[in-house]
C-alpha cells in the first residue's frame, strides 16, 4: 500500500473522536495502513503534538471497537500524528500547512499522496476546497482525494452547487462521499442476507410483509453537538444519508458481481420509487419532536448547553419518524416507517 499523508479538518471534533481515530486505529492493527503515513489533524485550537496525541489515544480507549491496551502499539500509532493550527477561511494557513505536509513527506521519503478528510460544518466544504486548490495542496505529483460526509447541501440546487464546485478542484473519482452507516456490519450483511438466506428470500414478498420498519434508536444524545444539530436538524443528519442508505441497502436487488455504476444505478432506482411526500401529507406522515433533559433508565440525562446564544437549546434531542411508500419492492407497494430516535 502506498504512503500517504491525511490531512483532517475538524481534528478536534465529536466525529473525529468517536469514529476517525478508533477507525485509524483498528486499520493500523489490523495492517491495513501504509508502512509509514502521517496524519496531520487541523483546528482552530491552539494545541501541542504532545496534547493532541493524548487526546487521541484517550478517544481510543473510549471508543475504540476493540480495546485499546497494547501500549506499544498506542504509541506506535501516535507517532504519525501532527497537529497544525488552521483557521479554514484563512488562505495563509493553507501554505503553512503545505511546507509541514511537504516536510513530512520529505522525512517517510513518501510520495505527495494526500487525502483531505473533511470532518467539518457542511459550510466550510467548498471553502476548503477552493483553498486546497489556491494554495497549491492539491497540485502536487501524486494522487489525492477528498472525503465529506453529510450534509451534502440542504436542497436539491445547493447539492447540486456543492457537486460543482467539488469538481473545479477534484475529479469524480476522487471525490468519496460516504456514509458510515455503509460500514456497519449489520448493513454490510444485508446484501449476503438477500442473497444467501433461503428463508428470508422465501418471506421477502409482498404476501408476507406488509410493513418495514426502519429505527434508529441511539443511546448517544445531542450531547456537545447541540449548535450543530440546532442548525442541521435531525432530517438532514440522519434520515437523507443514513436512514435511507438503509433503506437502499435492503431493497435494492444486488447482482453478485456489482460494479460502482451499477450500485449507484440500483440505488438510484430505488429512491425513484419512493413516493414524494407532498406537502398536505406531512401532517399525517411525518412526526418531530424534541426531548428535554430527564431520566432514562434510573438515570439522570442532561442536555449540554453550549455557550451559544441559542434561543432552542434546551429542547434539542430530536425524535424524528417518517413514512413513505415503496413501489419498487417485489411488486408490491411497501410502507417503510423510519424512526429515529436519540434517548
Ligand atoms: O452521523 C451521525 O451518526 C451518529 C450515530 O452513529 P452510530 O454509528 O453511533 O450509530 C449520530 O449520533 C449523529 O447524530 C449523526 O451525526
Amino acid at each position: 500500500m502506498e504512503a500517504f499523508t491525511f490531512v483532517l479538518f475538524g481534528a478536534t471534533g465529536d466525529l473525529a473522536k468517536r469514529k476517525i481515530y478508533p477507525a485509524l486505529y483498528n486499520l493500523f492493527i489490523d495492517h491495513k495502513l501504509p508502512q509509514s503515513f502521517s496524519v496531520i489533524g487541523l483546528g482552530r485550537r491552539e494545541l501541542t503534538n504532545e496534547a493532541f496525541q493524548a487526546n487521541i489515544e484517550h478517544s481510543l480507549h473510549e471508543f475504540s471497537r476493540r480495546e485499546a491496551n497494547d501500549p506499544n502499539s498506542i504509541q506506535n500509532f501516535l507517532r504519525a500524528f501532527s497537529y497544525c493550527v488552521l483557521d479554514v477561511g484563512h488562505k495563509e494557513d493553507y501554505y503553512k500547512l503545505l511546507k509541514l505536509i511537504e516536510t513530512k513527506e520529505e522525512e517517510l521519503q513518501s510520495e505527495p499522496n494526500r487525502m483531505f478528510y473533511l470532518s467539518v460544518g457542511p459550510e466550510f466544504f467548498e471553502t476548503i476546497t477552493a483553498n486546497i486548490h489556491e494554495s497549491g495542496l492539491g497540485s502536487a505529483n501524486g494522487w489525492k482525494r477528498l472525503v465529506i460526509e453529510k450534509p451534502f447541501g440542504h436542497d436539491l440546487q445547493s447539492a447540486r452547487d456543492l457537486n460543482t464546485n467539488l469538481k473545479q478542484v477534484f475529479t469524480e473519482d476522487e471525490i468519496f462521499r460516504i456514509d458510515h452507516y455503509l460500514g456497519k456490519p449489520m448493513v454490510q450483511k444485508l446484501v449476503d442476507l438477500q442473497l444467501n438466506n433461503p428463508v428470508l428470500k422465501a418471506v421477502l414478498d409482498n404476501r408476507h410483509i406488509a410493513n418495514v420498519q426502519i429505527t434508529a434508536n441511539e443511546i448517544v444524545g445531542v450531547e456537545e453537538r447541540a449548535g450543530y444539530y440546532d442548525h442541521v436538524g435531525a432530517v438532514r443528519d440522519m434520515f437523507q444519508n443514513h436512514m435511507l442508505q438503509v433503506l437502499m441497502m435492503l431493497t435494492i436487488n444486488f447482482p453478485n458481481n456489482s460494479t460502482t455504476e451499477n450500485v449507484r444505478f440500483k440505488k438510484k432506482l430505488v429512491m425513484e420509487s419512493l413516493e414524494l411526500l407532498h406537502k398536505e401529507d406531512v401532517r399525517t406522515n411525518v412526526v418531530r419532536g424534541q426531548y428535554e433533559a430527564g431520566m432514562i433508565q434510573g438515570k439522570p440525562v442532561l442536555v449540554i448547553l453550549l455557550n451559544l446564544t441559542l434561543p432552542l437549546l434546551h429542547k434539542m434531542i430530536p425524535l424524528l419518524q417518517l413514512s413513505y411508500k415503496l413501489t419498487i419492492i417485489f411488486g408490491a407497494v411497501f410502507l417503510f416507517t423510519f424512526v429515529q430516535v436519540k434517548e
